[in-house]
């Protein structure tokens, strides 16, 4: 059966090559483009029956509101959410008139980030020390990465099952942020550099070793099996999905 696939922020580096991936893919079939000052409506969504949202921090969730109220499944890449966001997403799925609709959200969509994650989750419980480091284009808004922030909860969540407290840090002053955010208790540190795409590296540290954990984008279309992945399968799974990885099995 054809999905009909609408993309908000269809002009954006990820909306565009989302259109081209999708307009390319078997099965699915592009019906509508929305960017900036386009409303979300069931008529604009021209007979979509999922939307992929990458569109900005400070607008996604009022568009996932927005599309699930126009009565379509919903696959997000965009970043910016929090605990109290997916709660107000959750609360919106188990109203009667959003009965069946389903909404997936991943802070990345590249395989080799996805199993970055679940490495660096696994090996958490084994090191002492842990830092995360990504380094993305300039052009990103926001820092640290999502992914950065789903990364550091992973680890910090495994840390934790075993009692693992804080990574030793003898730093008393840091007047400038030198030692980065923090979240969850693990430091992560922001690069913005002209010709990266996406990346990142979480390093492990025990006396005497290391554990560096490496996932490179080098082009976005790194991201589009992962997206197409979600477009497909969305529809099977009720209620928020947060994470690629449900849908892998990881
Ligand atoms: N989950 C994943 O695998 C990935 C996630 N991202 C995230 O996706 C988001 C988008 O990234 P890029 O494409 O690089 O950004 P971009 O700035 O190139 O594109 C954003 C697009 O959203 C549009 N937009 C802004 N407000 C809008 C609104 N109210 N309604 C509709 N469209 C609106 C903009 O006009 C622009 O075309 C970011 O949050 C980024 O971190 C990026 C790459 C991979
Ligand atoms: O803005 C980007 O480019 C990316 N954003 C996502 C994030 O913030 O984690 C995913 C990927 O790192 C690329």
């Amino acid at each position: 059966m054809m999905i009909r696939v609408a993309v908000v922020g269809a002009a954006g580096r990820m909306g565009s090559t989302v259109c081209q991936a999708v307009e390319e893919a078997e099965g699915l079939e592009l019906v509508a483009r929305l960017d900036v000052g386009d409303e979300i409506t069931s008529e604009t969504l021209a007979g979509a029956g999922v939307a992929v949202d990458f569109t900005v921090p400070d607008v996604t969730e009022a568009n996932v509101h927005a599309l699930v109220d126009a009565g379509v499944d919903v696959v997000v890449g965009t970043t910016g959410w929090t605990e109290e966001s997916y709660g107000r997403v959750r609360e919106h799925l188990a109203r009667p008139e959003a009965a069946g609709r389903s909404v997936l959200i991943a802070p990345n969509f590249a395989l080799s980030a996805v199993l970055s994650m679940r490495f660096a989750a696994l090996a958490a419980p084994y090191f002492e020390s842990v830092e995360v480091i990504e380094l993305h284009h300039p052009n990103k808004v926001d820092a640290p990465s999502g992914t950065a922030v789903a990364t550091a909860k992973g680890i910090a969540a495994a840390r934790a099952e075993v009692g693992l407290g804080p990574s030793p840090d003898a730093t008393r002053t840091d007047p400038d942020g030198a030692r980065g955010a923090v979240v969850d208790g693990v430091h992560i540190h922001a690069v913005r550099l002209r010709g990266l795409t996406a990346h990142e590296e979480v390093v492990l540290g025990n006396p005497g070793e290391q554990l560096t954990i490496r996932t490179d984008c080098f082009d976005r279309a790194s991201f589009m099996p992962g997206v197409l992945l979600a477009v497909r399968q969305v529809g099977n799974r009720e209620g928020l999905t947060i994470g690629l990885e449900n849908l892998l099995d990881l």
